[in-house]
């Protein structure tokens, strides 16, 4: 019976609620002022164990005694002296770490421990916390050994620690005294090269400089034996020793064979004659440095060209070691240090309108069940189920008709059924994409205001790590629904007037103040109307973009808009140079290159904040600019998504005139409120329903293929007017963010026009306007059969020849020239001109 047709409201999912306990727990782990004691906490301790262990050091022999008790007997008996500065706890700490652990080397567990209370009070690096960690782990397990190693004496032995000593004494019984001592230093070199990749030059710096020392002083010590013999030598000693010379050049040959390459040899050969001229000096030469017979120094000058020429590779390496060094140094980049005192908005800010509780009645649900329930039945449609899922602002009855009907049959009932229930804002989705059942979304009587306050405290929005995250609003299941802007990337609003199009985008605002720092993020806010967006001029010099002979950061003037869509182009066009040179494809890759430091801001490179443009009421520039607008705005709308710039443009005329197709082309992402025609729904989301909303927040979100039904969050002016005050009071930049200059309309105009460039019908023109003194577009046309565009292009180059006077609107121009004569002249002196 009744049972046939049972209504199974849904319980709303509201966001699932944690236990108090564990939350509680989790809100104090995450909470700042924890972090800062433990951090304190940290750093004091390391100061305590460097005192203690130092004390040590100098101690620990009179507190001998008393360390060889225990640290309970110690702790209870309370009356050693200890001499350690830190009393008997500190002498037993340095007990512990020095002499039974790694002994000196256990000075690296407070570098470890001081490392990671840096970084928890003040959220930096001071040194890579993950490799500080290793590096000085496997610095403890090999230089202790070689220090216990090195220093073997009775009264040393705490210098390497128990695991050095022991580490030792395991060494010496299986590879001997020399042994253990070749592993420990090869160990510890082994360790410097792989952790710090020193540069070996200055070695083989050393021994050229060493090197040459040696031949320095071997040529003195050969310059005088030389003078010595060449004095007492007797002629036929001379020839004797000419048969060594010989011999000495036999032994210097079978060396060379031995050891380098003639070439070398000769090379050596050479270099040397010049300096000895007498025959005799020169074979002293060669016998009395048989050791040092130049061609190692040459082959070391020789090793250590060959260094330099690996230089290159090697700076390579350093470059690369350069670059983590920055890293290392300052840590990474952080945008938000210029305002590190800044301080998020809080939740308090908002109100909180009593919404996310289920307000539709069991009568009400019962009641408008029955009434489809029996609607359908007129049209011999059956029902084999029905459940109602509430939400915020509408009922979503889900039907499953019997088997056999036809969804398109319901779907033509849709004035019916809206009549039946005499209510507005039906809308039938017939069939619910991905359910395979009916939708028939009815209005609540008593809507929910959905708070903006609840959908930023929402789990999902505070812990969406999307770029640009944006609460809208409340699905039908009431579940928040936050979308990342960056992903749309843009955004175009429409819906008729009063119907929460203002309060949307304020929604909007609100998120990414709620989320982003401001040098993560800038506005530029165009507001024809004048007074939608002037809360937001509280923020100027925290979050706003304007041009920088602006004296107003909310543009509010249709010229100042086409120079600010044109200089949000130069921007695009040079964020795409600078993601260039950087080598990679979008904004987030480049500023996450740039924290890394592996951006040069020498340069040019910089953090780059995402812009977000917001027109409120695009219809308005459309009308007065035209083209000159819709060009930049399809243009930004085309390429910027890559380089961070997104655009949001609301109009409460959603015609085909001001949405054009180029518009829509580019805006995948629409929002429409509730409008007053199809037609318009169609205009703005290629399909009806908008129109079938109810007002006050409720839209329909298109994001190219799903239609979702949202109710708006609502934040109210007095709200908005808190969180830019809020925002305002704290420290600013010292002026808003600035925009690329563009050249003034007029240095485009007339002035500029290339004489190289002139109509061949220029003079002509020249001569028809100055003949009849009358400075016409028609006449140029009339006379010259031209076209109005030729014409038009004429008289500019008129103008900027100084023939005409400026536009001067409806009236003629003024011309200049008097006469022919007159004109004649000038022509001829501009030709001279020209040709010199
Ligand atoms: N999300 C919402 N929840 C509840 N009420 C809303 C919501 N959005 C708008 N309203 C109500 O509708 C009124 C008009 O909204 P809003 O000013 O945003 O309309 P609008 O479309 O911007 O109108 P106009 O185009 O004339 O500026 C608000 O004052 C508010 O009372």
């Amino acid at each position: 019976m009744a049972k046939k047709n049972r209504i199974k409201a849904t319980k709303s999912k509201a966001e699932p609620k944690k236990s108090t306990s564990s939350g509680g727990f989790k809100q104090l782990l995450s909470d700042q002022r924890t972090h800062r004691i433990g951090g304190l906490l940290i750093l004091f301790l390391c100061i305590y164990c460097l005192i203690a262990f130092t004390s040590f050091i100098f101690t620990w022999k009179a507190d001998q005694s008393m360390l060889s008790d225990s640290w309970y007997a110690v702790l209870r008996e309370g009356n050693y002296d200890a001499e350690n500065w830190l009393g008997p706890l500190g002498a037993m700490v340095g007990h512990l770490f020095i002499h039974n652990w790694f002994g000196v080397m256990s000075f690296l567990f407070i570098l470890i421990f001081f490392n990671l209370g840096f970084k928890v009070l003040f959220k930096k690096n001071l040194l890579p916390p993950v490799k500080t960690f290793f590096v000085s782990i496997l610095a403890m397990v090999i230089f202790s050994p070689l220090l216990a190693f090195v220093f073997r004496a009775e009264n040393a032995q705490f210098v390497g620690g128990a695991f050095g000593y022991e580490l030792n004494h395991t060494l010496y019984g299986v590879v001997g005294q020399i042994g253990t001592g070749i592993l420990l230093f090869f160990a510890a070199i082994a360790f410097i090269i792989a952790v710090f990749n020193p540069s070996f030059s200055w070695l083989s710096k050393m021994a050229t400089s060493v090197g040459l020392g040696f031949e320095n002083m071997f040529t003195k010590v050969k310059n005088r034996a030389t003078e010595a013999r060449a004095a007492a030598l007797e002629e036929d000693e001379k020839e004797d020793f000419q048969d060594t010379i010989g011999e000495m050049d036999d032994f210097k040959q079978s060396a060379a064979d031995l050891a380098m390459s003639d070439d070398d040899f000769e090379a050596v050969e050479i270099v040397e004659k010049p300096k000895k001229k007498p025959a005799v000096a020169d074979a002293e030469l060669e016998m009395e440095t048989t050791v040092a017979e130049a061609e190692p120094e040459v082959a070391a000058a020789d090793d250590d060209s060959e260094f330099s020429v690996e230089m290159p590779k090697q700076e390579k390496e350093l470059s690369e070691a350069e670059l983590n060094q920055k890293v290392k140094d300052f840590g990474e980049y952080d945008p938000t240090l210029d305002l590190a005192q800044y301080r998020m908005p809080g939740v308090d800010l908002l109100q909180d309108y009593g919404g996310g509780k289920v307000t539709v009645s069991k009568e009400e649900l019962e009641e408008n069940k029955n009434k489809i329930v029996t609607t359908l039945s007129h049209y011999k449609i059956g029902i084999e189920k029905i459940k109602a899922t509430i939400g915020p602002t509408v009922t979503l009855y889900e039907i499953i008709p019997e088997p056999g009907v036809r969804i398109s049959k319901i779907k033509n009932l849709e004035d019916d059924i809206a009549l039946s229930l005499a209510a507005l804002g039906i809308r039938i989705i017939a069939p619910i994409p991905g359910r395979g059942t009916i939708g028939i979304e009815v209005p609540n009587s008593n809507p929910d205001i959905v708070s903006m306050r609840s959908l930023i405290a929402s789990e999902k929005f505070q812990n969406s790590n999307m770029e640009l995250p944006i609460a809208l609003g409340k699905t039908i299941n009431n579940e928040s629904f936050v979308t990342d802007l960056a992903k749309m990337p843009h955004l175009l609003m429409a819906g008729a007037t009063g119907q929460g199009k203002s309060v949307g985008l304020n929604a909007i605002l609100v998120s990414l103040l709620y989320k982003k720092h401001p040098s993560q993020i800038k506005f530029v806010l165009v507001d024809p109307k004048k007074v939608e967006l002037t809360l937001f001029n509280k923020i100027e010099r925290h979050y706003l973009a304007k041009l920088p002979d602006e004296e107003e950061a909310i543009i509010t003037d249709t010229k100042k808009v086409v120079k600010t869509l044109n200089s949000l182009c130069i921007e695009m066009d040079n964020r795409y140079e600078m993601l260039k040179n950087a080598g990679v494809r979008n904004i987030k890759e480049y500023n996450a290159k740039f924290i890394k430091r592996r951006l040069n801001p020498e340069k040019g490179h910089a953090y780059l904040p995402y812009i977000v443009l917001v027109v409120d009421e695009f219809a308005d520039l459309i009308m007065t600019a035209g083209k000159e607008v819709e060009t930049p705005i399809a243009r930004l709308a085309q390429l910027a998504r890559a380089i961070g710039i997104h655009l949001i443009i609301a109009t409460q005329r959603p015609s085909v005139n001001i949405i054009t197709g180029v518009i829509k082309a580019n805006f995948p992402a629409r929002i429409a409120f509730r409008v007053s025609s199809k037609i318009d729904s169609r205009t703005i989301l290629d399909s009806g329903g908008a129109d079938q909303l109810i007002g006050r927040g409720d839209m329909l979100l298109s994001t190219g293929n799903d239609l979702i039904r949202l109710q708006c969050g609502f934040v109210d002016t007095p709200e908005v007017d808190e969180i830019t005050e809020f925002i305002g009071n704290q420290r600013a930049y010292p002026h808003a963010f600035d925009l690329p200059e563009v050249a003034d309309e007029e240095g485009s105009g007339p002035g500029e026009i290339d004489l190289s460039d002139r109509d061949v019908l220029f003079e002509d023109a020249a001569r028809v306007i100055v003949m009849n003194q009358q400075g016409s577009t028609s006449l140029i046309q009339r006379k010259l059969k031209l076209g109005y565009n030729r014409a038009g292009r004429i008289v500019d180059q008129l103008e900027a020849a100084g023939i005409v006077g400026p536009f001067e609107g409806s009236k003629a121009r003024q011309v200049l020239v008097p006469d022919e004569y007159s004109l004649e002249q000038l022509l001829k002196a501009e030709t001279e001109n020209i040709e010199n």
